[in-house]
């Protein structure tokens, strides 16, 4: 399945000069959506993995069907301000703003292995403080996903030593 061709892209959005990629036709399309996680889920397969870590907001739409794939847990990143019990924050830039993250302090035990989920890789912020998170509480980071990568913007470069996967490349 063309899973590139499911995705909207509007220009000079939220800004100008901005190519957003909008995942929204993806998921309004059943197939694609189990399709396009099912790819996400394939190279974790047969590897134990205790929590999928996705950040607010889209890395949720896409964490959480990949952490019931891999019959995993799921854990929140939060922009400040969300999370109701203790946190570990980090501050990030991303291709549009800044802003800060946070994880529960009991949302990973130390040595769980641990998958970073995401909708889309730009300039790599919001993914590495959310590794950054996972490991101060002494997460194992044994993959960073994403469905699109923009591979212009070198987020890649923030994230070396990683194993990381995306499906769909601009
Ligand atoms: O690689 P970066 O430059 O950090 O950009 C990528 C991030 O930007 C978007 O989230 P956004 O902060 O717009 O929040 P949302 O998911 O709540 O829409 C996207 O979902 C990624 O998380
Ligand atoms: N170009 C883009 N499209 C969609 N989401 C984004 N997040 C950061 N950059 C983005």
């Amino acid at each position: 399945m063309d899973l590139k061709s499911k995705i909207r892209v509007i220009e000079d959005f939220p800004h100008e000069g901005i190519s957003f990629k909008d995942i929204t036709t993806l998921m309004q399309d059943g197939v694609a959506f189990k399709e396009a996680i099912k790819q996400m889920a394939e190279p974790f397969k047969g590897q134990h993995v205790d929590v999928v870590v996705g950040p607010e907001a889209r890395g949720f739409l896409i964490g959480t069907p990949l952490a019931y794939e891999l019959t995993s847990g799921f854990a929140p990143v939060r922009k400040s301000g969300k999370l109701p019990y203790e946190v570990v924050e980090a501050n990030y830039e991303l291709e549009y703003g800044k802003d800060t993250l946070q994880i529960h302090k009991d949302a990973i035990r130390p040595g769980d292995k641990v998958i970073v989920a995401d909708d889309l890789l730009a300039t790599g912020g919001t993914v590495k403080s959310t590794v950054d998170l996972v490991e101060e509480l002494g997460g194992e980071v044994i993959g960073v996903t994403f469905l699109i990568e923009l591979t212009y913007l070198n987020g890649k470069d923030k994230l070396t030593g990683y194993d990381i996967n995306s499906l769909i490349k601009y």
